[in-house]
């Protein structure tokens, strides 16, 4: 797809202005993976702008680049060229040590299955991701109060393998969020669930993403939920369209 001066760029939505003050913002970026012959564009100048406090949801075909596009935007992944910004501040070019502290204290991570430490209770898997982004009482959530929004205070002390597949994807939620991230980014978070949970959780990241004002992206092959989004874009082949 071309794009010019005078058809909005996919996902394109706020001034200038607004995309400096916050959020996040994916700016023309590319990326290459493999090597030689074996080389896939997965990115393929890609640009999404995405508000405090907006749910945007990005479908797309396997291998389309769903997963590369989160890593790129949780500077997980250098990207070829382009930019991302996080409350305007460039991350893409940023030093190694600088992506950690970025992803420790500015980006949530909510995977398929809430990925919790096995060791530790509900409560404290915020209070410990609360200690790894180096968070002060008071800086940030406090743990009890945001596992009763999500619906959890009920199951502070227990384990993840006392907990249901939607309820430990509460607590991951939850975790993802302690930190008062500036962005949130979530990889199938309905995969391990029937479908009545499956709607539970989505409208839960709808909530929360209003509630918290964080940026939020949802790559998800369940259209079922889609209707709990602001936006949904789909990836095909690198590229990102409405
Ligand atoms: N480490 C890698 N080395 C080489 N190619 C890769 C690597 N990781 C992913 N790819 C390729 O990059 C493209 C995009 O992959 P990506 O995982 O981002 O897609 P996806 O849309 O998330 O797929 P799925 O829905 O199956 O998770 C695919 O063609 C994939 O084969």
């Amino acid at each position: 797809m071309t794009t010019s001066s005078t058809s909005p760029r996919p996902g394109y939505r706020r001034d200038r202005a607004e995309q400096e003050r916050g959020g996040l913002l994916v700016e023309g970026v590319t990326l290459s993976l493999g090597d030689g012959d074996a080389t896939v564009t997965a990115l393929d100048d890609v640009h999404l702008d995405v508000a405090p406090g907006e749910f945007v949801a990005i479908v797309g075909p396997s291998g389309s680049g769903k997963s590369s596009l989160l890593a790129v935007a949780g500077a997980l992944t250098t990207p070829d060229s382009g930019r991302v910004l996080l409350d305007g501040v460039d991350i893409s070019r940023a030093s190694a040590r600088e992506k950690a502290r970025h992803r420790r204290e500015r980006i949530g991570f909510v995977f398929q299955s809430g990925n919790l430490i096995p060791a530790l209770t509900a409560l404290d898997q915020l209070r410990f991701a609360l200690d790894v982004a180096g968070r002060r009482a008071g800086d940030g959530y406090d743990p009890r109060e945001l596992l009763d929004r999500v619906g959890m205070g009920h199951r502070a002390r227990h384990r993840p393998h006392q907990l249901s597949g939607g309820e430990r994807q509460r607590v991951g939620i939850a975790r993802a969020l302690v930190t008062r991230p500036a962005v949130l980014l979530v990889d199938e978070p309905t995969a391990a669930l029937d479908r009545a949970r499956s709607d539970d959780i989505v409208t839960l990241l709808a909530a929360e993403t209003h509630e918290a004002n964080v940026a939020t992206i949802m790559v998800t092959h369940d259209h079922d939920v889609l209707h709990h989004c602001d936006r949904v874009l789909s990836m095909v082949d690198g590229r990102l369209s409405e």
